[in-house]
């Protein structure tokens, strides 16, 4: 049986680029910039007056003067004179293109406007170039903006439309196909009888799913029989990434791998040596479509998928960061057996580290609620001892694609 590093390189082999697209950036929240953004002119475009009250030349306070004539008022928006001449100020607001010959603001504060259409500097000492935004000073035309792949997350949206990204370049998410099985899992609408279970799981892959603005393109669950399973999976290979869930372990009703063989589906592996999420399959069919069956219990079926869909994911937009990061567990953990074993982990307020709690095996459904990340008890430790170090994969998919740049 695979160990998880094996499992995981083995799915990391296949991954391959996402093609890319142009959306609406009003649409592009939480999808993946593709390409690298320039700046398509300078940033400030102009020399931008950063407060209200008047522009003069320093050259003018260096010779003494400190009562301007003014010349003429700018406003934000406006077409920027282009002479001055000595003794002379304009009067500008905030946002105002100044005028090249202006170098230097005096805040409205620190005037005094006379009568006679002067303005006084009462101020003892200015430095060149004060409230006054330089051109170019944040961004150079044609200079690197924004590095790529990046989550279009809330800041990066103002910045692409700053940047004048009315489209955005972003990657192509793969369609999805989901099939849940199983005969004893109904409807959430449905009343359940006292041997049935509801599909929850359909519910908690959609949301995964939707997190990574995955496009969900057809959604069944189908019974043991198969016959419906195989006409429910070959129908599900229609799209590019399929997430099939129970029927994949040993049971005498597990028909998922034989069928998906039968659908001519490559198995990559089946089994990994983990816990939660032994059962888990993955294939591929020859067109390049990747096939996670994920077992059927509700803990498993998360854990696999963080694990190995979004590692596929992480791989198909282009970043290569390491997804778990070295945090400190500050109760200590002991594991009997020789797996990989992944487990909630709990942030709390002002606290260091992460705590977890045990909990019933893999069927449980409370078990992730309030958690944070996925704690790594790696195979060959028997024992986390309290605040010892371990690897934990954030909840959040995009947190640590965010966090090193
Ligand atoms: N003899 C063996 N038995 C089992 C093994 C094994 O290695 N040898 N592995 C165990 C492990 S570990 C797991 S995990 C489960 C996974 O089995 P399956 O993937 O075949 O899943 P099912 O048997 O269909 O269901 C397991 C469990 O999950 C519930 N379930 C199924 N679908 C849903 C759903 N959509 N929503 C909520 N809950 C669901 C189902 O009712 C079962 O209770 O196999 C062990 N057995
Ligand atoms: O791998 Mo199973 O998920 O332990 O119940």
């Amino acid at each position: 049986m695979l160990t998880y590093l094996e499992a995981r390189d083995k799915i990391r082999s296949m991954v391959k680029q996402l093609p890319t697209e142009r959306i609406p950036l009003a649409q592009a929240l939480n999808r993946i910039l593709a390409y690298p953004i320039f700046a398509d002119r300078d940033y400030p475009p102009f020399n931008r007056a950063a407060m209200d009250g008047v522009a003069i030349r320093m050259e003018d306070w260096n010779n003494g003067i400190r009562e301007f004539r003014i010349r003429t008022t700018i406003f934000a928006g406006m077409e920027t004179p282009t002479t001055i001449a000595t003794g002379e100020c304009y009067k500008i607001m905030t946002g105002a293109a100044c005028p090249i010959p202006a170098d230097t603001i005096i805040r409205k504060e620190d005037l005094t406007f006379t009568p006679n259409g002067t303005a006084l500097i009462r101020r003892e000492s200015i430095s060149r170039g004060q409230h006054l935004a330089q051109r170019g000073e944040d961004l150079k035309k044609n200079e690197l903006a924004v590095t790529a792949p990046r989550v279009c997350d809330i800041s990066l949206i103002g910045t692409l439309a700053a940047l004048g990204i009315h489209q955005a370049p972003v990657y192509k998410m793969p369609t999805v196909g989901i099939v849940t099985t199983g005969n004893e899992v109904v409807d959430i609408q449905q009343q359940p009888e006292h041997f049935q279970i509801r599909n929850s799981n359909q519910h908690l892959l959609r949301a995964l799913c939707e997190q990574w603005q995955l496009p969900i393109r057809s959604c069944q669950h189908v019974s043991d029989e198969p016959k419906a399973l195989s006409a429910a999976l070959k129908q599900a290979t229609q799209q590019q990434l399929i997430l099939i869930n129970g029927g994949v372990s040993a049971g005498d009703a597990d028909h998922v791998p034989q069928i998906l063989r039968e659908l001519g589906v490559e198995i990559l592996f089946h089994k990994v040596s983990i816990k939660p999420g032994k059962p888990l399959l993955v294939g591929f069919l020859p067109e390049g479509k990747i096939i996670f069956a994920l077992p059927g219990n509700p803990l498993s079926c998360f854990m696999t998928f963080k694990l190995f869909v979004e590692d596929y994911l992480h791989g198909c937009l282009g970043f290569t960061n390491e997804r778990f990061q070295t945090s400190t567990l500050t109760i200590p953990r002991f594991k009997k057996s020789s797996l990989d074993e992944f487990f909630p982990v709990f942030r709390h307020a002002g606290e260091y580290g992460y705590t977890w709690k045990p909990h019933h095996g893999s069927g449980v459904i409370t078990a992730t609620v309030g958690c944070d990340g996925i704690g790594w008890h790696v195979h060959n430790k028997h024992v986390i001892a309290e605040n010892d170090s371990i690897p934990v994969l954030s909840l959040h998919p995009f947190f640590n694609i965010i966090k090193p740049y």
